[in-house]
């Protein structure tokens, strides 16, 4: 569903994505971890349109971001960390409207539907969005993708600031999108949100995958080796201090 393959790209020049190969498949939740600078947003950026590789191939279901602009943005939704919507409009109101962009209507029940889907308290649904916690705007943006119906979607750092219990709930919400037969690429720095929500993990260290892991079958990660891999990458330290021994005070 979503596919970059052998995909060189950068900006003015500067190579930023190296023989970047990334497949993300439908029903599949793909999370993509990797230091400050390693090319995660560029690589979501790619799927988007935003960046045009210089060498390789991107599809959004079989289409290019960069030739095929419209086709491609109609099979792909993007939630970005900071959700933007129209302040003095309500919940529905947004979903309606945004549906009426993309080219789509919806009738209210729909909408009413994908909202109850995403999560948000039905109280909330005629509240303007202006005071809305950033959980509740990433449960907006769920329902506009799940009332568009998009086969793919793309989420750059969306646990990012929540508290654990919203996280837990986002994450709940990705395994709904997951169980429709979503593609879902999902930039982060939670390792821990990602091992319980991904399918697979994918490590980026200057623009090249170093590394996938599978969250399931017999390749099944282990957290915590995970964890310390990831920490060593994204800041080398000192040798570690002896382990203390369990059960004695210090
Ligand atoms: N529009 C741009 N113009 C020029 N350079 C850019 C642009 N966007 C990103 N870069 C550079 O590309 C590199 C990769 O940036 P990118 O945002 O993809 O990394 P990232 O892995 O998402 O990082 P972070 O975890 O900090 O968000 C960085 O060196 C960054 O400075």
């Amino acid at each position: 569903m979503l596919d970059a393959t052998a995909v060189v790209a950068g900006y003015g020049g500067k190579i930023i994505l190296q023989q970047l190969d990334l497949q993300v498949r439908a029903g599949e939740i793909y999370a993509l971890l990797g230091a400050n600078g390693a090319g995660k947003t560029t690589s979501v950026s790619l799927f988007l349109g935003f960046v045009a590789p210089t060498a390789g191939t991107v599809k959004v279901n079989g289409f290019d971001p960069v030739s095929e602009p419209g086709q491609a943005r109609r099979h792909l939704a993007y939630i970005p960390e900071n959700v933007a919507l129209y302040e003095h409009l309500s919940a529905r109101e947004n979903v309606g409207y945004l549906l009426h962009l993309a080219g789509q209507q919806e009738d209210a029940a729909a909408i009413d539907q994908a909202l109850g889907a995403a999560g948000l308290d039905a109280a909330a649904f005629d509240r303007r969005v202006a005071g809305f916690s950033k959980g509740m705007r990433q449960k907006v943006a769920i329902a506009l993708a799940l009332a568009r119906k998009v086969p793919a979607l793309l989420l750059d750092e969306p646990t990012s600031g929540l508290d654990p219990q919203a996280t837990s709930e986002f994450n709940r919400l990705l395994g709904v999108l997951r169980a429709q037969g979503v593609a879902i690429l999902m930039v982060t720095h939670d390792l821990l949100s990602a091992a319980d929500v991904a399918d697979r993990i994918g490590f980026l260290e200057a623009g090249r995958l170093r590394e996938e892991v599978a969250a399931t079958g017999a390749d099944r990660f282990d957290v915590r080796a995970l964890h310390r891999r990831y920490a060593a990458q994204a800041a080398p330290v000192a040798p570690a201090a002896p382990a203390a021994q369990s059960g004695q005070a210090a």
